[in-house]
């Protein structure tokens, strides 16, 4: 588990940041003492079925303040069911989400940020101008944008339109957006795909700023090495299962954590056949 720590991005709105020099913060909820690890999301028994195909089947998954949670899983495992179920955007057959107490709803969604595949950007559009328009959108103040843009390391390339940026630039431009509001739970689909080393080590980077400052990460991917480094907790699903719950190093079979996933998998996959 991480402990927050004074914001080093300057989002004053997070959870616990007791601001910057400038920048004195101001909570979102003040009511959460800095270092407490509430229950951001709380999602018990999900099932969702298309026919007879059970894409998820009894998931339950807890992701606290803090914490960075990694779902991992193959092709096909469940996990786009599962985000998108919790940001509304599908209906589970049966189960529970509740998003800080709340169930999926407008109020509990304004709690949430996400970034699902490459994000959608007006390539005519220069980073500041697509926060401007974002900030309008969701009623943000524009003084909100400059914290947003120094936590992707995005302020020098803020007067250059996005169609000359890198991907790796999308991504971190795509992250501002999805952090303008100052979510207090962010979620993100594969965040380091089509990354190059440098870019997959910003993203790292991003994202424990993130938790550090309180904010509670949910990262699904297919690749161990993607969320090794980063999570403080995985699940491993498969077939819309539970096969693995806890610490990334709990998976390990004689200290190799990449062998004992692998060797989960397998075991899981056999089982299902
Ligand atoms: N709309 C749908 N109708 C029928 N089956 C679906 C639908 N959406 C997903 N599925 C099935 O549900 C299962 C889970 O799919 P899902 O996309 O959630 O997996 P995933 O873990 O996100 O995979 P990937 O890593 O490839 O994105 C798969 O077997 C998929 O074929």
């Amino acid at each position: 588990m991480t402990t927050p720590t004074p914001g080093p991005s300057g989002i004053p709105g997070a959870p616990g940041t007791p601001g910057t020099p400038g920048n004195p913060g101001t909570p979102v909820n003040p009511g959460a003492p800095a270092g407490s690890t509430a229950r951001a999301l709380a999602i018990r028994d999900l099932h969702k079925h298309y026919g007879t195909h059970r894409a998820l089947d009894g998931v339950d998954l807890t992701v606290r303040t803090g914490e960075v949670y990694g779902l991992l899983g193959p092709n096909g495992a469940g996990k786009t069911t599962l985000m998108k179920a919790l940001l509304g955007l599908q209906r589970p057959t049966s189960g529970s989400i509740e998003i800080f107490g709340r169930p999926v709803g407008r109020e509990s969604l304004s709690e949430v940020g996400a970034l699902i595949e490459v994000p959608g950007l007006w390539p005519t559009l220069t980073a500041d101008e697509t926060l401007r328009v974002h900030a309008r959108l969701r009623c943000v103040p524009e003084e909100w944008i400059e914290p947003a843009l120094r936590l992707v390391k995005m302020t020098e390339a803020r007067d250059r339109k996005v169609g000359a940026y890198s991907l790796g630039m999308r991504w971190r431009l795509g992250i501002a957006v999805a952090l303008l509001a100052r979510p207090r739970l962010i979620v993100l689909d594969e965040p380091t795909n089509g990354l190059d080393p440098v870019g997959i080590r910003e993203m790292r980077g991003i994202i424990r700023s993130l938790a550090g400052e309180g904010v509670a990460v949910l990262i699904a991917s297919h690749q161990l090495a993607e969320v090794a480094q980063v999570c403080d907790r995985v699940q491993v699903l498969v077939a819309g299962r539970t096969q693995y719950e806890g610490p990334l190093a709990g998976l390990a079979v004689d200290g190799d954590v990449e062998a004992g996933f692998f060797r989960l998998l397998e075991t899981a996959d056999a089982g299902i056949r």
